[in-house]
């Protein structure tokens, strides 16, 4: 027997439903609801529902299953509410975000928890507010004590569950929120489903009555004594002419077109008393409507239609497939051609860019040949904007998305095509938190569960998609010239070892880098300069005694920047103000060293006072628009030379840069990471491949102290081929990807000796366990701590198809499962990463 104090009359018999939910929480399981009997007939699979989880959480879950048959164990509790009409998460997605689970070895809640956008997502932070037509003074309804509390607080603000919870001192509100419901008192969830609010837009219209000639003639006689009314109405002909077009009128104007300083509000007001004119709402789409039809056709160049047609050839016998075409060969090109093809098919389109930076200029690219087809979804829009995304795909408003890794999770069921653009990059994986997937990799998983076609396009391909392309897994296709009369730019090595010794060298500033910009300028072409180090100085140090400033939380040394006048700490954002004395030896004598971002920018302002000089980093673009901007004043010329980290070194295509600098190439080359030979090729050449991308040929200049690094005579002979060659023998060798799988098992502690003792005992227990699985480690990872939480690392090696790799996983799980059951290690933190990047 149940009892339901607030449903309908029930009949004697009736079975009772139970819905077995994801919620998007970190515990490996579906939780069990039981459906009221009212929606019983209408709950499906993919809805979303709120339900209670815990004591006082109050979350939203997507219904997965539903059946029968109680949970053994535990009194299943009501589902709340149920959200939606139709499913927002689809069938393919759900097997999606399990397959996500199970490759990066974290549970499916926290798949949907990064999935979801927040304003799908239903919280104990959710608000309950008065019905707006409810008045307690006038309403004869009994209330209960507890309701009379509630609704009194209301009257004054909205409330959360959780304060409506603490108020009343009870935990379960289910019963007097649905009673206040069905008293129509209170809006119960109406927010919630409210949370993503429509974006609305106040138009004017001319009343229909005047929008024939001979009315509008009297109305103007009418108006005659009244200039300024007259005025609004003139301004609202000259925009809308009602009389050739009476569906113009329909639509009217909005009305912060109409007014302006000429025009008075009052006057415009008086209008619409007068029903002369009508103002009325429409929703609006967040993203401006955006202009189909304004691209010229493209006309592919032979080899580029050649490569399309390799292309499409390749996509008849393999799901995923390799473009590699060098930088400004002009892929975007073939993408489009292929997007249309595939949106003529009737099916989806994904294109996926790894970091937002790139999106501005592509955006505006494919904006002009796909207009209002195409949604746009990364993590700086709004949440209101990711939902309107999210819905838009649902609603098949949206069949193209142009997106970074997140919109992997979109609810597409009908895709044809994902491009993967840069797919090289390591921004397609998320490092913190779960799930550390990588967008690639799933994006490729994805497609094939929904049979796309996948387009990976780099002009540095990754060794693991190369590889795959040579192996005949992937389709490949190559593109070796640049569009149009466009060269690859000349790559010259600036030699900091003799420059030093003959003095030449200003700062950091190679005489050979310093004479060139001087040239590019005076010629009036564009220079973009490389460092992969924001800040003024990454090092401060005392003359006298060596001190060094570090971080407090990490074992880093701080970094300076100087527009904040402060010692930043970049893993943690820890600040301090630079002291002006050693704190050691008391000595003023603390200098800066090396260079940031910031101090090259400040430099090259010195040496040429005349040029604009604009940096692009972390710290100039964190506000929504922040990339935006700097890309437009460089692509318009009011900017002469452009300073950045790696987000200046990709995907951007300006017509005016003769000249590329490259600081440092040493310390990429000789970073301590089995992947670090694959960055510093990549990373240079593709910041090499901003150069002279049109009809002026490009230079690019290296400073370097190692002239003779085999490395470096490959990136200056463009040579990807003989790269790859030797790296791919170097991963053989040492059985690194992808001749091998890799984990890395990363264990954090307050407590150094607990971290370190977890760590060796579980890298033990794990290299008695996996048998023929190389363990390594344990080891200090290069920074070993950070936010004052000691790191400790294990490396996992898999021989590619040796092994099942899920069954070593799942034996990985369980043993670091055991780890943590241990009295002493209960508070270690032990993170899984599958493929780290
Ligand atoms: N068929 C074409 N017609 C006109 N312009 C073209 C054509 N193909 C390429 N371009 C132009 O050439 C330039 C380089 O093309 P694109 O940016 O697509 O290169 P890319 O291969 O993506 O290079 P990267 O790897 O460096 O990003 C762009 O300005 C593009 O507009
Ligand atoms: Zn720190």
């Amino acid at each position: 027997m149940q009892t339901d104090a607030f449903g309908p009359e029930l009949p004697l018999e009736r079975t009772t439903r139970f819905a077995e939910l994801l919620l998007p929480v970190p515990i490996p399981k579906l939780f069990t609801y039981r459906v009221p009997h009212i929606l019983q007939d209408s709950v499906q699979q993919g809805q979303r529902a709120i339900v209670q989880f815990g004591d006082r959480k109050i979350i939203t879950g997507v219904i997965i299953n539903i059946h029968e048959t109680p949970p053994k164990d535990y009194e299943a509790k009501y589902i709340l509410e149920v959200l939606d009409h139709q499913p927002v998460v689809t069938p393919v997605q759900l097997k999606f975000f399990q397959w996500i689970a199970d490759y990066y070895a974290c549970t499916t809640g926290e798949v949907l928890n990064a999935a979801l956008p927040a304003g799908l997502k239903l919280s104990s932070e959710s608000r309950v507010q008065l019905h707006p037509a409810f008045n307690l003074d006038e309403s004869d309804q009994p209330f209960s004590e507890k309701e009379l509390i509630v609704l009194k607080r209301l009257s004054h603000e909205a409330l959360t569950y959780t304060e409506i919870s603490k108020l009343l001192g009870v935990k379960h509100l289910y019963s007097i929120l649905k009673s206040l419901a069905g008293k129509e008192a209170i809006i119960l969830f109406e927010e919630i489903k409210d949370k993503f609010k429509p974006k609305t837009e106040k138009r004017i219209r001319l009343q229909p009555e005047y929008a024939i000639a001979s009315a509008l003639e009297k109305l103007f006689e009418t108006l005659a004594s009244k200039p300024k009314q007259e005025a609004v109405l003139l301004r609202y002909l000259q925009e809308v002419p009602v009389l050739s077009d009476s569906a113009r009128n329909r639509n009217g104007i909005a009305k912060k077109d109409l007014i302006d300083e000429e025009i008075s509000e009052s006057s415009l007001a008086t209008l619409i008393k007068n029903k002369i004119l009508e103002e009325f709402e429409i929703v609006v789409s967040r993203f401006a409507e955006l202009e189909a039809g304004e691209a010229p056709p493209i006309h592919l160049s032979a080899d580029q239609q050649h490569a399309l047609n390799a292309t499409l050839q390749a996509f008849s016998t393999h799901q995923n497939n390799l473009l590699h075409g060098v930088t400004g060969s002009g892929k975007t090109a073939i993408y489009i051609n292929l997007i249309k093809q595939a949106l003529e098919g009737g099916s989806q389109v994904l294109y996926l860019l790894p970091e937002i930076a790139l999106t501005t200029q592509i955006v505006h690219r494919l904006k002009k040949v796909f207009g209002a087809a195409m949604g746009i979804y990364h993590s700086r829009f709004s949440d209101n904007e990711r939902v309107e995304v999210w819905n838009g795909v649902l609603s098949g408003k949206f069949k193209f998305i142009v997106g970074v890794r997140s919109s992997i999770f979109l609810p597409f069921d009908n895709l044809g095509l994902i491009i993967i653009d840069e797919e090289h990059d390591a921004s397609y994986k998320q490092q913190e938190p779960a799930p550390r997937y990588h967008a690639r990799d799933a994006a490729m998983m994805m497609a094939h569960f929904q049979h796309a076609k996948v387009l990976l396009g780099s002009a540095t391909p990754s060794v693991e998609t190369f590889y795959h392309a040579q192996e005949g897994r992937y389709g490949y296709v190559r593109l070796d010239k640049r569009f149009g009369e466009a060269q690859l730019p000349a790559m010259v090595l600036a030699d900091m070892g003799i420059e030093r010794k003959s003095k030449t060298i200003k700062g950091e500033f190679s005489g050979l880098l310093l004479r060139n910009i001087d040239e590019a300028l005076k010629k009036s072409e564009q220079v973009i300069i490389f460092q992969n180090r924001r800040g003024y100085s990454p090092v401060v140090n005392c003359e006298d005694c060596g001190w060094v400033p570090k971080c407090v939380n990490c074992a880093v040394s701080l970094t300076y920047h100087q527009f904040r006048h402060a010692l930043v700490c970049h893993y943690c954002g820890y600040k301090e103000s630079l002291p002006e004395k050693c704190p050691t030896c008391t000595s003023p004598r603390l200098k800066t060293v090396g260079y940031g971002t910031e101090k090259i920018e400040e430099e090259l302002s010195l040496h040429f006072p005349e040029a604009n000089v604009q940096r692009m980093d972390l710290d100039t673009t964190r506000s929504k628009t922040g990339y935006e901007s700097i890309i437009d004043q460089f692509e318009k010329g009011e900017t002469n030379i452009l300073v950045g980290t790696q987000m200046v070194t990709k995907g951007l295509d300006f017509d005016h840069v003769s000249l590329v600098g490259i600081f440092n190439v040493d310390r990429m080359i000789h970073f301590p990471d089995f992947r670090s030979y694959e960055r510093a090729f990549q990373l240079v050449t593709q910041v090499s491949g901003r150069a002279g991308r049109r009809e002026k040929p490009g230079t690019v200049i290296l400073q370097t102290s190692d002239t003779e690094h085999p490395l470096l005579k490959l990136i200056i002979e463009h040579n990807y081929t003989d790269f790859y060659r030797i790296e791919l023998a170097d991963r053989k060798q040492h059985e690194y990807p992808p001749f091998s799988r890799l984990i890395e098992v990363t264990l954090k502690h307050t407590d150094k000796k607990i971290c370190k003792a977890a760590a060796v005992q579980l890298t033990d227990t794990l290299k008695n366990s996996l048998g023929g699985i190389r363990v390594m480690g344990p080891g200090e990872p290069m920074i070993s701590k950070i936010r004052n939480q000691f790191l400790m690392s294990i490396l996992v090696k898999i021989p590619r198809g040796k092994t099942d790799l899920q069954q070593t996983k799942n034996s990985i799980l369980s043993k670091i499962g055991f780890l943590v059951k241990e009295k002493e290690y209960r508070s270690v933190r032990v993170i899984v990463d599958v493929d780290p990047v």
